[in-house]
């Protein structure tokens, strides 16, 4: 069998939890706890569960930024490891973040073609930063002026859209999202998730994302990973999981998931 572009084995993350009274020893959770998972190159995969479930410990945990306790990932067959000697340039080359929350996570002061290049600035990558930034602010539908202002000049779509082109400049395989779309309202949301579906079709990209939103998975992914108390109770494509599910937890995901939109299925 080929390398998958993600191998995930045995995963577990433990942390620890106070005592309760006062006597008691402080104890530890699994926040994750044997997690095997396999991308492929080129799938889109949306991890689901819960509050708490262990989705964002099984993100960070791929991407070498979480300390495992047992359990190994690969990309690409290369051990992902977090070790802070080896600051994974590697890694950080062929992958990039979008997080719930784009404002939190840009530096008010930096005007956007400073934030946009900040994982050029990362992986050293700077001789054509300029070019790289106007290209990619273009292809996601920002007015050609937008480099000069300043992250609190835009809406909350368009932040997103910027904090996607970050994500994007420096041309990685693989985009991870971490509730990308939650924090937008309806309408922006089903826009967001459209361009993402378009920006994978056009970039061949791997994506994985993390929500807690059933709803938007059909647009989002082809195969879904349902999360609980740090284990993966069901896996599958998304039409099949949403339609036939089999886990009782899942079945009570799908039932409490608002409406889906008369919106574009990719999984099938
Ligand atoms: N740094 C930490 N220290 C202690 N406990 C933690 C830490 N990070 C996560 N946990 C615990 O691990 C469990 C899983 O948390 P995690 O954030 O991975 O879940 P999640 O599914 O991403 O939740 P949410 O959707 O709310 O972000 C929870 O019980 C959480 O309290």
């Amino acid at each position: 069998m080929t390398a998958a572009l993600i191998e995930a084995e045995g995963l577990v993350t433990r942390f620890r939890t106070p005592p309760r009274r006062l006597f008691e020893r402080a104890g530890s959770v699994a926040a994750i706890d044997g997690i095997e998972l396999r991308i492929e190159a080129g799938e889109s995969v949306a991890i689901v569960g819960e509050s708490g479930s262990g989705k964002s410990t099984l993100l960070r945990a791929l991407l070498g930024l979480g300390h495992l306790d047992a359990g190994t990932v690969r990309f690409d067959g290369r051990p992902v490891v977090a070790d802070p000697r080896d600051r994974m340039l590697w890694l950080r080359r062929r992958t990039g973040l979008v997080f719930q929350d784009p404002y939190a996570s840009f530096n008010p002061r930096r005007t956007i073609r400073q934030t946009v290049a900040e994982p050029l600035e990362a992986i050293g990558e700077t001789a054509d930063a300029e070019a790289r930034v106007d290209a990619i602010l273009d292809r996601l539908g920002l007015p050609a002026d937008a480099a000069q202002r300043l992250p609190r000049e835009f809406s909350g779509g368009q932040r997103q859209r910027i904090a996607i082109a970050r994500a994007l400049v420096h041309g990685p395989e693989l985009l991870v999202g971490d509730e990308p779309v939650s924090a937008l309202d309806v309408l922006v949301r089903r826009r967001i998730l459209e361009l993402l579906a378009e920006l994978r079709r056009d970039l061949g990209l791997t994506m994985l994302t993390v929500t807690h939103d059933l709803a938007i998975v059909p647009t989002i992914a082809e195969r879904v990973v349902v999360m609980r108390r740090g284990r993966i109770v069901e896996s599958g494509p998304v039409a099949r999981i949403l339609e036939d599910p089999r886990e009782p937890y899942t079945r009570e995901l799908v039932a409490s998931r608002p409406t889906l939109p008369p919106g574009t299925w990719i999984g099938r």
